[in-house]
Protein backbone atom coordinates (compact mmCIF):
# COMPACT_ATOMS: atom_id res chain seq x y z
CA UNK A 1 0.00 0.00 0.00
CA UNK A 2 1.34 3.31 -0.86
CA UNK A 3 2.35 6.02 2.07
CA UNK A 4 -0.88 8.37 2.52
CA UNK A 5 -0.09 11.77 2.86
CA UNK A 6 0.79 13.14 6.26
CA UNK A 7 -1.74 15.98 5.85
CA UNK A 8 -4.48 13.59 5.08
CA UNK A 9 -7.27 13.59 7.64
CA UNK A 10 -7.81 15.14 10.68
CA UNK A 11 -9.07 14.73 14.31
CA UNK A 12 -12.44 15.29 14.11
CA UNK A 13 -14.32 15.84 17.56
CA UNK A 14 -17.33 13.63 17.68
CA UNK A 15 -19.97 15.96 19.15
CA UNK A 16 -18.66 18.75 16.37
CA UNK A 17 -20.40 16.36 13.88
CA UNK A 18 -24.65 16.60 13.14
CA UNK A 19 -27.07 14.23 13.67
CA UNK A 20 -26.78 11.10 11.01
CA UNK A 21 -29.41 12.28 8.22
CA UNK A 22 -31.03 9.95 5.71
CA UNK A 23 -29.55 9.31 2.37
CA UNK A 24 -32.28 8.26 0.06
CA UNK A 25 -31.35 5.83 -3.14
CA UNK A 26 -34.02 5.53 -5.52
CA UNK A 27 -35.63 1.82 -6.73
CA UNK A 28 -33.77 0.63 -9.19
CA UNK A 29 -36.36 1.17 -11.75
CA UNK A 30 -39.05 3.78 -11.45
CA UNK A 31 -42.30 5.14 -13.10
CA UNK A 32 -44.22 8.19 -13.63
CA UNK A 33 -45.94 8.09 -9.93
CA UNK A 34 -42.38 7.74 -8.43
CA UNK A 35 -42.01 11.56 -8.31
CA UNK A 36 -45.40 11.74 -5.95
CA UNK A 37 -43.74 9.23 -3.86
CA UNK A 38 -39.97 11.29 -3.57
CA UNK A 39 -42.33 14.51 -2.41
CA UNK A 40 -43.97 12.81 -0.04
CA UNK A 41 -40.33 11.02 1.47
CA UNK A 42 -38.89 14.37 1.67
CA UNK A 43 -41.67 15.95 2.88
CA UNK A 44 -40.83 14.55 6.26
CA UNK A 45 -37.43 16.27 6.65
CA UNK A 46 -34.82 14.34 7.62
CA UNK A 47 -33.40 13.29 3.97
CA UNK A 48 -29.90 14.84 3.29
CA UNK A 49 -29.84 13.64 -0.91
CA UNK A 50 -31.58 11.36 -2.91
CA UNK A 51 -29.45 9.45 -5.55
CA UNK A 52 -30.82 8.73 -9.18
CA UNK A 53 -29.50 5.19 -9.03
CA UNK A 54 -31.60 3.38 -12.32
CA UNK A 55 -29.90 0.51 -13.68
CA UNK A 56 -30.35 -1.35 -17.07
CA UNK A 57 -31.43 2.23 -18.97
CA UNK A 58 -28.64 4.74 -20.75
CA UNK A 59 -28.22 7.72 -19.61
CA UNK A 60 -30.35 9.48 -21.77
CA UNK A 61 -33.12 7.80 -20.88
CA UNK A 62 -32.21 8.56 -17.48
CA UNK A 63 -31.68 12.24 -18.44
CA UNK A 64 -35.22 12.44 -19.99
CA UNK A 65 -36.91 11.32 -16.29
CA UNK A 66 -34.92 12.99 -13.96
CA UNK A 67 -36.05 16.90 -14.36
CA UNK A 68 -38.85 16.35 -11.74
CA UNK A 69 -36.97 14.51 -9.89
CA UNK A 70 -34.36 16.83 -9.52
CA UNK A 71 -36.89 19.48 -8.97
CA UNK A 72 -38.72 18.07 -5.69
CA UNK A 73 -35.09 17.79 -4.70
CA UNK A 74 -34.28 21.31 -4.88
CA UNK A 75 -37.84 22.43 -3.78
CA UNK A 76 -36.85 20.27 -0.45
CA UNK A 77 -33.00 21.40 -0.45
CA UNK A 78 -32.11 17.98 -0.32
CA UNK A 79 -28.71 17.13 -2.64
CA UNK A 80 -29.67 15.52 -6.15
CA UNK A 81 -27.39 13.31 -6.70
CA UNK A 82 -26.05 11.18 -9.71
CA UNK A 83 -25.01 7.61 -9.43
CA UNK A 84 -22.55 6.06 -11.72
CA UNK A 85 -21.93 8.95 -14.62
CA UNK A 86 -19.85 11.96 -14.37
CA UNK A 87 -20.75 12.96 -17.65
CA UNK A 88 -25.06 12.46 -16.62
CA UNK A 89 -23.99 14.56 -13.82
CA UNK A 90 -22.93 17.10 -15.57
CA UNK A 91 -24.79 17.82 -18.08
CA UNK A 92 -28.29 17.60 -15.79
CA UNK A 93 -26.28 20.03 -12.84
CA UNK A 94 -26.84 17.52 -10.83
CA UNK A 95 -25.40 18.60 -6.93
CA UNK A 96 -22.93 15.52 -7.18
CA UNK A 97 -22.00 12.27 -8.34
CA UNK A 98 -21.37 8.72 -6.90
CA UNK A 99 -18.74 6.53 -7.94
CA UNK A 100 -18.30 3.36 -7.83
CA UNK A 101 -14.83 1.78 -7.89
CA UNK A 102 -14.61 1.44 -11.78
CA UNK A 103 -16.77 4.42 -12.25
CA UNK A 104 -14.06 6.95 -12.52
CA UNK A 105 -11.43 9.02 -10.59
CA UNK A 106 -12.68 11.81 -8.19
CA UNK A 107 -10.41 13.97 -8.86
CA UNK A 108 -11.20 13.90 -12.71
CA UNK A 109 -15.42 14.16 -11.64
CA UNK A 110 -13.67 17.35 -9.15
CA UNK A 111 -12.45 18.78 -12.72
CA UNK A 112 -15.37 18.37 -14.22
CA UNK A 113 -18.49 18.55 -11.47
CA UNK A 114 -16.45 21.87 -9.80
CA UNK A 115 -15.89 22.40 -6.64
CA UNK A 116 -19.22 22.94 -4.95
CA UNK A 117 -20.10 18.89 -6.41
CA UNK A 118 -20.48 16.58 -3.65
CA UNK A 119 -18.50 13.78 -4.82
CA UNK A 120 -18.84 10.22 -3.13
CA UNK A 121 -17.65 7.09 -3.74
CA UNK A 122 -17.91 3.00 -2.99
CA UNK A 123 -15.48 1.67 -0.31
CA UNK A 124 -16.99 -1.72 0.30
CA UNK A 125 -15.54 -3.14 3.15
CA UNK A 126 -12.18 -1.50 2.81
CA UNK A 127 -10.07 1.20 5.01
CA UNK A 128 -7.35 1.29 1.89
CA UNK A 129 -9.85 1.99 -0.48
CA UNK A 130 -11.27 4.76 2.61
CA UNK A 131 -8.04 6.42 2.78
CA UNK A 132 -7.42 6.38 -1.00
CA UNK A 133 -11.13 8.08 -1.73
CA UNK A 134 -10.19 10.76 1.08
CA UNK A 135 -7.22 11.33 -0.54
CA UNK A 136 -8.83 12.01 -3.64
CA UNK A 137 -10.86 14.40 -2.66
CA UNK A 138 -14.31 12.91 -2.08
CA UNK A 139 -16.78 14.46 0.05
CA UNK A 140 -17.90 10.79 1.39
CA UNK A 141 -17.03 7.49 1.60
CA UNK A 142 -19.77 4.80 1.76
CA UNK A 143 -19.09 1.62 3.18
CA UNK A 144 -21.34 -1.69 2.93
CA UNK A 145 -23.39 -3.97 2.62
CA UNK A 146 -23.79 -4.22 6.15
CA UNK A 147 -27.04 -6.44 6.04
CA UNK A 148 -28.14 -8.75 3.13
CA UNK A 149 -29.95 -7.00 0.56
CA UNK A 150 -31.61 -7.80 -2.47
CA UNK A 151 -31.29 -4.25 -3.85
CA UNK A 152 -27.80 -4.89 -5.21
CA UNK A 153 -25.51 -8.35 -5.59
CA UNK A 154 -22.70 -8.01 -3.13
CA UNK A 155 -20.23 -10.44 -1.27
CA UNK A 156 -18.84 -7.29 0.87
CA UNK A 157 -19.85 -6.97 4.31
CA UNK A 158 -18.17 -4.34 6.90
CA UNK A 159 -18.07 -4.46 10.48
CA UNK A 160 -19.60 -1.66 12.03
CA UNK A 161 -16.19 -0.73 13.47
CA UNK A 162 -15.55 0.24 10.01
CA UNK A 163 -17.64 3.61 10.45
CA UNK A 164 -15.97 3.93 14.18
CA UNK A 165 -12.98 4.13 12.69
CA UNK A 166 -13.15 6.66 9.54
CA UNK A 167 -15.74 8.42 12.10
CA UNK A 168 -12.96 9.25 14.72
CA UNK A 169 -9.68 9.56 12.15
CA UNK A 170 -10.96 11.59 9.33
CA UNK A 171 -13.57 14.68 8.14
CA UNK A 172 -15.20 13.99 5.67
CA UNK A 173 -18.52 12.33 6.33
CA UNK A 174 -18.95 8.08 6.06
CA UNK A 175 -22.18 6.42 4.40
CA UNK A 176 -23.34 3.03 5.86
CA UNK A 177 -25.31 0.91 3.07
CA UNK A 178 -27.09 -2.39 2.20
CA UNK A 179 -30.03 -3.77 3.81
CA UNK A 180 -30.88 -0.98 5.93
CA UNK A 181 -33.95 -0.92 7.70
CA UNK A 182 -35.18 1.03 11.27
CA UNK A 183 -35.07 -2.05 12.93
CA UNK A 184 -31.42 -2.50 12.20
CA UNK A 185 -30.27 0.85 11.77
CA UNK A 186 -29.43 1.90 15.49
CA UNK A 187 -25.96 0.06 15.87
CA UNK A 188 -24.88 1.85 12.56
CA UNK A 189 -25.84 5.15 13.67
CA UNK A 190 -24.18 4.41 17.28
CA UNK A 191 -21.23 3.37 15.27
CA UNK A 192 -20.62 6.39 13.98
CA UNK A 193 -21.99 6.60 10.65
CA UNK A 194 -22.71 10.21 9.13
CA UNK A 195 -25.67 9.00 6.90
CA UNK A 196 -27.58 6.11 6.24
CA UNK A 197 -28.40 5.20 2.45
CA UNK A 198 -31.53 3.39 2.27
CA UNK A 199 -33.55 2.02 -1.07
CA UNK A 200 -36.10 -1.10 -0.61
CA UNK A 201 -36.85 -0.27 2.91
CA UNK A 202 -38.35 3.36 1.93
CA UNK A 203 -40.05 2.58 -1.12
CA UNK A 204 -42.04 -0.64 -0.53
CA UNK A 205 -44.10 0.81 2.00
CA UNK A 206 -45.32 4.74 2.41
CA UNK A 207 -42.43 6.69 2.11
CA UNK A 208 -43.65 9.25 4.32
CA UNK A 209 -44.15 6.83 6.85
CA UNK A 210 -40.84 4.84 6.55
CA UNK A 211 -38.64 8.06 6.82
CA UNK A 212 -40.85 9.38 9.97
CA UNK A 213 -39.84 5.79 11.36
CA UNK A 214 -35.97 5.64 9.96
CA UNK A 215 -36.12 9.42 12.01
CA UNK A 216 -36.85 7.98 14.95
CA UNK A 217 -34.27 5.85 15.40
CA UNK A 218 -31.47 8.11 14.21
CA UNK A 219 -32.80 10.49 17.30
CA UNK A 220 -32.76 7.53 19.42
C1 LIG B 1 -24.24 5.94 -1.18
C2 LIG B 1 -23.91 4.79 -2.05
N1 LIG B 1 -23.02 3.86 -1.62
C3 LIG B 1 -22.71 2.82 -2.40
C4 LIG B 1 -23.28 2.67 -3.64
C5 LIG B 1 -22.91 1.52 -4.56
O1 LIG B 1 -22.26 2.04 -5.70
P1 LIG B 1 -21.56 1.07 -6.78
O2 LIG B 1 -20.53 0.29 -6.09
O3 LIG B 1 -21.13 1.93 -7.92
O4 LIG B 1 -22.72 0.15 -7.25
P2 LIG B 1 -24.04 0.57 -8.05
O5 LIG B 1 -24.86 1.45 -7.15
O6 LIG B 1 -23.64 1.33 -9.28
O7 LIG B 1 -24.74 -0.71 -8.35
C6 LIG B 1 -24.20 3.63 -4.06
N2 LIG B 1 -24.80 3.60 -5.24
N3 LIG B 1 -24.49 4.70 -3.24
C1 LIG C 1 -26.48 0.23 -3.97
C2 LIG C 1 -25.96 -0.64 -2.91
N1 LIG C 1 -24.63 -0.77 -2.68
C3 LIG C 1 -24.35 -1.60 -1.68
S1 LIG C 1 -25.74 -2.26 -1.02
C4 LIG C 1 -26.73 -1.39 -2.06
C5 LIG C 1 -28.21 -1.51 -2.05
C6 LIG C 1 -28.90 -0.55 -1.11
O1 LIG C 1 -30.27 -0.74 -1.18
P1 LIG C 1 -31.14 -1.36 0.02
O2 LIG C 1 -31.33 -0.27 1.02
O3 LIG C 1 -32.43 -1.74 -0.65
O4 LIG C 1 -30.41 -2.55 0.57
Amino acid sequence: MPPLGADFGERFARERRPACQLYLISPPTIDAAFTEQLIRALGEGGVAAFQLRLKGIDDHAIAALAPPLQRACADAEVAFIINDSIGLAKRLGADGVHLGQDDGDPREAREILGKEAQIGVTCHDSRHLAMEAGEAGADYVAFGAFYPTTTKETQHRPDHAILTWWQTLFGAPCVAIGGITPDNARPLVEAGADFLAVSSAIWSGDPAERVRAFAAVMRG
